[in-house]
């Protein structure tokens, strides 16, 4: 088999296999579409029928045969209704059925991917894959699939039902079909190949504007207006270009088919009534004749246009696929829409065996690393910028997985735990608090089953109470997509009554780097303090001054523990330590 032939396989393989199982599941829709369908020949041919016979009758002044053929006429009109809004109703269960599933499928999928492949994905491209390219399978859904079926079924028995009024005419039709054929196999590979540029394309597009929302601080501070204006304009006009190609593409195709469309009804007409005179046709079987002939051109250039939409949708399904395919995290990962309760046990232990690791397998950040942390206390790991702190934090909570070694809570490898058993009984607080779209209340929850009583008092431990019951509408007040209204200290108290509600017995702490205001620090700390007691913490320290009463510091240089012990102990060894302490400065991560 040719590459070529080879890949179109493919793609046709790729679609049956992403849709097929969806269709399967909705296949009540798309039989009652099929249904419709043949209901739909059936009335096509018979009103075709009607007309003729009322115009015969009416050449023929039979009046009685006419006052018969009204009540069928008012039958047929009720059964055309009756199958328009049946159409209807099939067709968006079939489509939107199919996209609902889809777009689940997708979602729930990236919800599970692994944290390096989430780091490796652009926002942009991935949130074109929800929109344009579901959008672009939505068009090859429906009806345009069951006209698989629909149109040669339309074209052979309208063939046949005229064939029998008039073979001649009927052979008229032919004439257009390998025009037809032809036509549409090169659009459809010339569209295809655009569609894909404008696919890339579009997916930069929204990168563009997504990063310009998110990052919009630094646009403004940086003055970026001007360049982000070039880059947005730029990438328009080409995605311009491309749509109007797309479109120069349509117009010749359409335009192709509507051509063919008169020239056949003009020569029929012109045929028919030639052999009307002739007296060797009815004026009846005439009509009859020029009202279906147009079904048999549309089944072929609509068969082709179905062709091309269906190469974009192709395209699309690859793209889908390319996301569907990447590999999730491993084992014991939930189904995600079950409950699931996991029961945090107390921690007695936390150990770092012979660990080894590396974002990149041959640059590892840490290379045999034991380390042991105390259960019930407080951890302080302090390092520059890179030794590796939050990585340790990416490995506890198995964002990632070592290549060598392994992490032990009460003496159980964490790979073998649950991943979401794991991960409910580690709380952090970042240094940078995300904030959901919504209210207060549901930022605090985040989706726990919590008692109002409870939410209020970890609010009032992390001193945001006053502040929640001063806005408009206290803890229903809507905060905006990314909390604009909140201030960084209060962003950052968020995070603690999270962790308080949380109530997990392991605390990840990443120290502010920002600083706050001295009566807000206090606030800070004292909530702080309060999440910390009973609890094994582990502070990532961006200043010294804080961690002095830590009960054991860990000091990292590079990957490597280069010292740990209580604050007074390493002030009296010669180390890293003591350098930092001696340079004069409390922000560690600005050396
Ligand atoms: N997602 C990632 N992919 C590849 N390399 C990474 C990634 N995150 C961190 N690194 C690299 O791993 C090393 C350790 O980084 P890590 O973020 O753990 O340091 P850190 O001590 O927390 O630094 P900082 O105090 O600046 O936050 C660095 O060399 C960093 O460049």
């Amino acid at each position: 088999m040719s590459i070529k032939k080879r890949a179109r396989t493919s793609h046709v393989g790729n679609t049956i296999q992403l849709i097929g199982p969806l269709i399967k599941k909705h296949w009540r829709a798309y039989a009652g579409l099929t249904a419709v369908m043949l209901v739909d020949l059936a009335l096509t041919l018979g009103t075709a029928s009607y007309f003729g016979k009322v115009t015969d009758a009416a050449v023929g002044s039979r009046l009685s045969e006419l006052t018969w053929l009204i009540p069928v006429g008012a039958g047929l009109l009720v059964l055309t209704i009756s199958v328009n809004f049946f159409d209807t109703f099939f067709e968006s269960a079939a489509v939107y059925g199919v996209t609902r599933d889809l777009k689940e499928a997708l979602y729930q999928h990236m919800l599970l991917l692994r944290t390096g492949t989430m780091n490796s994905l652009r926002s942009g491209d991935l949130l074109s894959r929800f929109g344009n390219d579901i959008t672009a399978i939505q068009n090859m859904l429906g009806s345009r699939l069951v006209d698989v079926i629909r149109l040669p079924l339309i074209y052979l028995s309208v063939f046949i039902y005229l064939f029998q009024i008039s073979p001649v005419l009927s052979m008229v039709s032919w004439g257009i079909a390998p025009i037809a054929i032809a036509g549409s196999m090169i659009f459809g590979l010339l569209l295809r190949r655009n569609s894909r540029k404008v696919n890339r394309l579009t997916g930069d597009n929204t990168q563009l504007v997504n990063e310009t929302l998110q990052g919009f601080h630094v646009v403004r501070s940086f003055v970026m207006e001007r360049l982000l204006v070039r880059r947005h304009v730029k990438q328009n006009q080409d995605l311009y270009n491309l749509e109007m190609k797309s479109a120069r593409l349509r117009g010749f195709y359409y335009a192709g088919g509507a051509t063919a469309s008169a020239l056949t009804f003009l020569v029929s007409l012109c045929l028919g009534a030639y052999f009307v005179s002739q007296k060797t046709l009815t004026v009846g079987a005439l009509l009859t004749f020029i009202t279906l002939v147009e079904h048999l051109v549309y089944p072929l250039t609509s068969a082709a246009g179905n062709w091309v939409n269906f190469q974009k949708a192709t395209t699309a399904v690859e793209r889908v696929q390319e996301i569907l395919r990447l590999p999730v995290e491993q084992n014991q990962v939930p189904p995600l829409l079950q409950t699931a309760d996991y029961p945090c046990e107390p921690v007695r232990s936390i150990e770092f065996r012979h660990l080894t690791f590396g974002y990149e397998p041959d640059k590892p950040v840490f290379s045999d690393l034991n380390l042991r942390i105390p259960a019930g206390k407080k951890t302080a790991i302090v390092g520059l910028s890179g030794a590796g702190k939050s990585t340790l934090f990416a490995l506890l909570t198995r964002l990632y997985t070592p290549q060598q070694g392994s992490i032990r809570i009460n003496g159980r490898s964490i790979a073998s735990l649950s991943l979401s058993g794991l991960r409910e009984s580690i709380a952090q607080v970042p240094q940078e608090t995300f904030l959901f779209n919504g209210t207060i209340r549901d930022n605090l929850r985040l989706g726990r089953d919590v008692a109002e009583t409870d939410l209020v008092r970890a609010a009032r431990i992390a001193a945001l109470d006053d502040f929640i019951r001063g806005l408009p509408q206290g803890y229903d007040t809507e905060i905006g997509e990314r909390g604009l209204l909140l201030s960084g200290g209060q962003k950052q108290r968020v995070a603690i009554a999270r962790a308080l509600l949380k109530n997990a017995p392991i605390l990840l702490l990443d120290e502010a780097t920002a600083a706050l205001d001295t009566e807000t620090e206090a606030r800070v700390k004292a909530a702080l303090d309060h999440l910390m007691e009973g609890r094994t913490t582990i502070v990532i320290a961006h200043r010294l001054s804080t961690i002095q009463n830590a009960d054991h510091i860990i000091v990292l240089e590079k990957g490597q523990i280069v010292q740990q012990g209580p604050h007074e102990r390493l002030m009296t060894e010669k180390g890293l330590y003591r350098r930092l302490h001696l340079i004069g400065r409390d922000t560690i991560a600005s050396i």
